[in-house]
């Protein structure tokens, strides 16, 4: 038999998430899955509560109640670094990326790699220049070489090195808000290229983004958010502009 049981793919569960800030309840039981290798597409108008969720699960807000399951076990997300342990990282909308340092430079910022013993320990920069380098062609990110400085790449090739950088270790979870926001035509479809090969490599990526066609071009499941809740699931192979449209403005009932 080759049927899959929905339940041993999936890779994280929140499960009625609520979150506010001070008079504003921003999240009001907020629950959705991920499946292992699948990009989640998060939709919803401005203020559902998107970026709210996707700060809980990246540890920088804490819930105020809910639980989030990784691959079956309830895990605490307190901090950025804890979600980062548990294999999730998260692209920053302001790509977080060292304008004057060069491409591997970003790649290893906070954690250098070194090599010797005790006092005679230096930095590795061999090795983070080949680690980058090999990653980045893993997955087609057609950059110049690793020993450029960031500032002289364009927009996609930045969210790109974000994404690479994110996914470079070990991440089994990839989070990205909105990362083809300011790009062209042509650097969306290099950001997206990245996105496949990610899930390809068996990455969860969960991405916000309000693009409905590339929503429906990269997804398989679209989760829609209205007014603090997810408020439907579809498959992205069964839905359509239209009808997410519908929902996320609450003129279809999910
Ligand atoms: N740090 C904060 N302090 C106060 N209110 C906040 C904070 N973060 C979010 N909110 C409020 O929570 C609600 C949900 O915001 P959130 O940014 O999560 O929505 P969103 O779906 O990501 O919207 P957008 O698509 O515009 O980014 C909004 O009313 C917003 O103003």
């Amino acid at each position: 038999m080759t049927t899959t049981d929905a339940r041993t793919d999936t890779i994280l569960t929140a499960d009625g998430i609520t979150k506010s800030f001070g008079g504003v309840h921003a999240l009001k039981g907020a629950s959705i899955t991920m499946r292992r290798g699948e990009v989640t597409a998060l939709i919803g108008d401005n203020g559902a509560g998107k970026s709210t969720l996707v700060r809980c699960l990246s540890g920088i807000h804490r819930p105020d109640s809910g639980t989030i399951t990784l691959d079956g076990r309830e895990v605490e997300l307190g901090s950025p670094l804890a979600a980062r342990a548990h294999g999730i990282e998260t692209v920053q909308q302001n790509l977080a990326l060292v304008e004057d340092l060069t491409v591997w430079q970003n790649f290893f910022v906070g954690r250098e790699l070194t090599k010797g013993i005790g006092p005679l320990r230096v930095l590795d920069r061999k090795a983070m220049r080949d680690q980058a380098s090999t990653l980045l062609s893993g997955l087609a990110v057609n950059v110049p070489p690793v020993t450029s400085r960031v500032r002289r790449l364009s927009g996609g090739q930045r969210q790109a090195v974000a994404i690479a950088r994110a996914a470079g270790w070990g991440s089994s979870i990839v989070i990205m808000d909105e990362p083809t926001a300011a790009l062209g035509v042509q650097e969306t479809a290099r950001v997206e290229g990245v996105i496949r090969k990610l899930q390809d490599a068996g990455v969860a990526v969960l991405l916000i983004s309000h693009n409905f066609d590339q929503v429906l071009r990269l997804s398989q499941h679209v989760w829609v958010m209205r007014a603090g809740r997810a408020v439907a699931e579809r498959r992205a192979d069964e839905t359509n502009g239209d009808e997410l449209v519908a929902l996320i403005t609450g003129a279809k009932a999910a």
